[in-house]
């Protein structure tokens, strides 16, 4: 892969110049508005009124202010997210004729709006098995929650979510423990695998039964953390609900996969519920998905699949792949290999290429400091909810989890530092060179097929939504992957790997200027296409 274009370099193009005049506001708003929730997030007790004359409670370990009313919570779930859809119907719909233009605008509408919201129900359980870690690591225990007696005296809702999830567990736990037993046949239809709704309490215990017995059970315990899906089970109309329930249907296995992933202890409060008794519920989950110890939370232990049974850790060249957060550099694997001619004179050879000189001739953007600082790099506190998925012909690649904004810094480029002639890993390979210098003068190369982190994942489009960028920060010459134009909810996240790659490749990518295609004028397929010469591009 090609070595990064320097920050702010002329070369740039207009969507990362773009990218540039945006700073990541959103990020780090996203940033502290994370930190702010999971540190909120279970501190309300029985009674207490945290903020003012707000009133809190948790449930299922996450917060909810029970304050706002039904209609208020409606307008969260879909209705600001309309007004937000309508500004961009406005724009392209000028010239369409009115009626056609707004049925269309409903369908495209709910789609976008139940995107976004499943978006808050990844960002929910992110913030309740963050809240659980933190706890966990304090020692605190769970003794000091309201009981479910107490929950549905303060708020019915939350009740019925209650009573919806655990009754429709108990009707599937029955079920698959003897299908034949009256309490099985009382509360599970046999067949048609539908559940008898006379036999539930409402709506709410409707929708619950049907998703457990659609999906792994055990999904219905990790949705049941998430207050967006609590008000959504509770407060949607059905055609409402219908679009949500499909869009859960679609994602079911990443929903599993995210939880146990951040280490959400989703079965301590279903444990609660009269009748589930704690051996079947992380026996039955640890069948599909090994539970990982908390010692480190990082959310790319697994590959999701279309199936559960098939959700496995990524590997290259049969070893397991291994996540590590800064590059590993060994003085010995340099000593074999001759000193680059583009090797900085007043560098020692070898040494750690990115390890910023003293004095630096690139002061530090944050401090301004020429000596080494320790400013923070923030993407290491800030990374964006995403995942590994399999994405075909393309191998693993990674999915966006949440709505990420043009500019935002989304994570380090780190591996193994080798040489500069070093082509042992010609697949994750990323030339390196020093800021400043242009980007052939290659002065090593980072491999991160063994050892490195999420963003060796991110496939490449000939119309990528991020770049590689190169910023020096906290002592460190450091790759970093930024977005280039704001990147949707469950988007493909794509980065240029330059056209050299691809010399002895195909790519996949499908865009419309793809170099694969273009590689081939002849055929029917390039015809009409950019001729594409090796570099260069002739319009
Ligand atoms: C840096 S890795 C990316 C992660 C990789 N997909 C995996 O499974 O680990 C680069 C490799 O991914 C695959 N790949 C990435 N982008 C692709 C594309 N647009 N078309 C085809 N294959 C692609 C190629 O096999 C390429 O050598």
């Amino acid at each position: 892969m090609k070595s990064p274009p320097r920050s702010g370099s002329s070369g740039s193009s207009t969507a990362s110049k773009k990218a540039a005049s945006h700073p990541t506001d959103s990020g780090v708003k996203k940033q502290s508005a994370r930190t702010e929730t999971s540190g909120g997030v279970c501190k309300a007790t029985k009674g207490e009124i945290p903020g003012g004359d707000k009133k809190w409670q948790t449930f299922f370990g996450s917060t909810r202010e029970i304050s706002a009313d039904d209609e208020t919570v409606r307008a969260q779930l879909f209705d600001v997210l309309k007004e937000e859809d309508s500004k961009k119907e406005a724009d392209k719909s000028s010239s369409e004729d009115a009626d056609a233009s707004s049925s269309r605008a409903v369908g495209r509408c709910s789609k976008y709006n139940v995107n976004r919201l499943m978006a808050q129900i990844y960002q929910d359980l992110y913030t309740v098995a963050a809240a659980q870690a933190s706890k966990a690591a304090s020692g605190e225990t769970q003794t000091d929650r309201l009981s479910l007696e107490e929950l549905g005296g303060i708020d019915p809702a939350l009740r019925k979510v209650s009573d919806g999830v655990g009754t429709a567990i108990k009707a599937v736990l029955a079920y698959q423990r003897n299908p034949a037993s009256p309490e099985s046949s009382r509360i599970w239809q046999h067949g048609d695998n539908t559940v008898r709704s006379s036999s539930f309490d409402g709506p709410v215990c409707e929708r619950c039964s049907k998703l457990a017995s659609r999906h792994d059970w055990t999904l219905l315990g990790i949705l049941a953390h998430s207050v967006t899906f609590q008000d959504a089970i509770t407060l949607l109309d059905a055609e409402a609900w219908n679009v949500i329930s499909t869009s859960i249907a679609e994602n079911a296995v990443s929903l599993t996969v995210f939880a146990q992933g951040h280490s959400l202890e989703w079965w301590t409060e279903l444990i609660r519920l009269n009748g589930l008794s704690p051996p079947f519920l992380p026996q039955d989950f640890e069948r599909h998905l090994p539970s990982e110890p908390r010692d480190e939370v990082h959310p790319h232990k697994w590959v999701v699949t279309d199936n559960l049974s098939d959700v496995h850790p990524p590997h290259f060249e049969g070893e397991p792949q291994i996540n590590i957060h800064t590059n590993i550099y060994r003085a010995a694997s340099f000593t074999n290999s001759p000193r680059p001619p583009s090797w900085p004179a007043d560098r020692p050879y070898p040494s750690d290429p990115t390890r910023v000189r003293d004095p630096s001739p690139h002061p530090c953007p944050t401090s301004g400091s020429h000596a080494p600082c320790a400013c923070l790099f923030h993407a290491r506190t800030w990374h964006p909810l995403t995942e590994l998925r399999a994405y075909g012909p393309k191998g693993v690649g990674v999915r966006a989890l949440e709505r990420i904004p043009a500019g935002a810094i989304l994570g380090e480029y780190v591996g193994e530092v080798h040489p500069a002639a070093y082509a042992v890993d010609p697949t994750y390979t990323l030339d390196f060179s020093e800021p400043g210098r242009r980007t052939d003068e290659v002065i090593a190369k980072i491999s991160a097929g063994r050892f490195g982190n999420w963003t060796r994942f991110v496939n490449h489009s000939c119309e990528a939504s991020t770049r590689f960028a190169s910023v020096t920060l906290g002592g460190r010459h450091r790759t970093v992957v930024q977005a280039v134009r704001d990147i949707e909810v469950f988007e493909e996240l794509t980065v240029d790997y330059g056209v050299g790659y691809w010399r002895d490749r195909v790519c996949e990518c499908g865009a419309e200027g793809c170099v694969s295609r273009m590689k081939r004028p002849e055929t029917e397929e390039g015809e009409g296409r950019r001729r594409w010469v090796w570099g260069s591009c002739c319009l």
